[in-house]
């Protein structure tokens, strides 16, 4: 059996229009997730990707109960999330990116006494229990010490250990490193990497590739709520393997130069990462020789400051994918 089962699963919001004079509130259901299916194996490290709005946390949110599916079904260790909840409860944590969700004047040590006894593990069991994860999120040290006066990391590790604290089977991890600095995301990502070798199901979402790379044995990609690949990260980056990428970097990048760049034949795919001084393109193209002088020529009055060719990452897949399915849908709607 595997860990999680998902099968066709949809979910609708009502998106509620606020009342004007003229106008009543009136409300518009949309589709964030549409028919996707995937299943978790038990200790697999799963990662869900996609762009803003894609319907990852929808999909982990139905996951661990706090939210309904419209249509189809998602097992957790054989139990469905819309029919046995409790069950599901009882077997899973949750942890969310960010900042709220624990109490700021209570120390570390209490704020995890607090969620236990909600679980409902009282006496030896509970101080075993937190001295176990204050240990495995390395918060010992602090572990008496106001939540108040923590960093973000020391937060969000806090947090972990908080979604571990029934034992569970499977922990969906829900952007675990947003706004962490790169120390602190790497001991997040370890810990993550050893509950799974320990034999914990995760399902991560994260918008940092290098992250799912690192970690994931297998990943989805969603692309406005549909699931549009599902592969090893190897695989994935196979799948972008007889593509180039150049590197350009620039400093008078304008909306003109940049749709100069994706009219140019040879250019596959283009990603822009815009700094305070200077503007990135990463452009995929099929053979670097062809597309070169094309792409000087356009960027000509862009001030380029570098040139750079590479093999393709996952980074680069992720971006041919949502590109590609991006482009079937505008094709398929028209
Ligand atoms: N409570 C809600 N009410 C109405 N619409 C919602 C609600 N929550 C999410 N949505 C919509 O559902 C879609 C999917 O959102 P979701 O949060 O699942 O995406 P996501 O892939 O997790 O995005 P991000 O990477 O930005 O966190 C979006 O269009 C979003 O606006």
């Amino acid at each position: 059996m595997a860990a999680v089962e998902v099968e066709n699963l949809t979910r609708s919001y009502t998106a509620a229009r606020s009342a004007s004079l003229f106008t009543k509130a009136r409300g518009e259901a949309r589709q964030a997730v549409k028919g996707i299916s995937f299943d978790i194996g038990e200790g697999e490290l799963f990662g869900l990707l996609g762009p803003n709005g894609a319907g990852k946390s929808t999909t982990i949110k139905i996951l661990a109960t706090l939210l309904l599916p419209t249509s189809g079904r998602a097992r957790v260790l054989g139990h469905d999330v819309a029919t046995e909840p409790t069950a599901v409860r009882r077997r899973i944590g949750y942890v969310a990116g960010g900042d709220r969700g624990l109490y700021e004047r209570l120390s570390a040590r209490d704020n995890l006494r607090y969620f236990a006894e909600l679980h409902g593990i009282t006496g030896p069991r509970q101080r075993r229990r937190i001295a176990e994860l204050l240990e495995l999120v390395d918060l010992t040290d602090r572990s008496d010490d106001k939540v108040e006066g923590f960093s973000r990391g020391m937060r969000q590790r806090l947090h972990i250990a908080r979604g571990m604290l029934n034992e569970p089977r499977v922990l969906f991890l829900d952007e675990p490193t947003i706004g962490l600095d790169p120390q602190a995301a790497r001991d997040l990502r370890a810990t993550a990497a050893a509950l799974s070798a320990q034999g914990t199901t995760v399902l991560l979402t994260t918008h940092y590739m290098h992250e799912a790379d690192e970690l994931c044995a297998r990943i989805g990609v969603i692309v406005e709520g549909r699931l549009v690949a599902l592969d090893t990260p190897a695989a994935l980056k196979k799948g972008v393997s007889d593509r180039t990428v150049i590197t350009v970097e620039v400093r008078d990048l304008t909306d003109r130069h940049e749709a100069e760049v994706r009219a140019l034949g040879e250019v596959l795919s283009l990603a822009v990462t815009r700094g305070p001084a200077t503007q990135v393109l990463e452009v995929q193209c099929a053979d670097t020789g062809d597309a070169m002088p094309g792409l000087l020529g356009v960027l000509g009055s862009a001030a380029v400051s570098r040139v750079d060719t590479r093999e393709p990452s996952l980074e680069d897949a992720y971006v041919a994918l949502v590109s590609r399915s991006r482009a079937a849908r505008a094709e398929a709607d028209r």
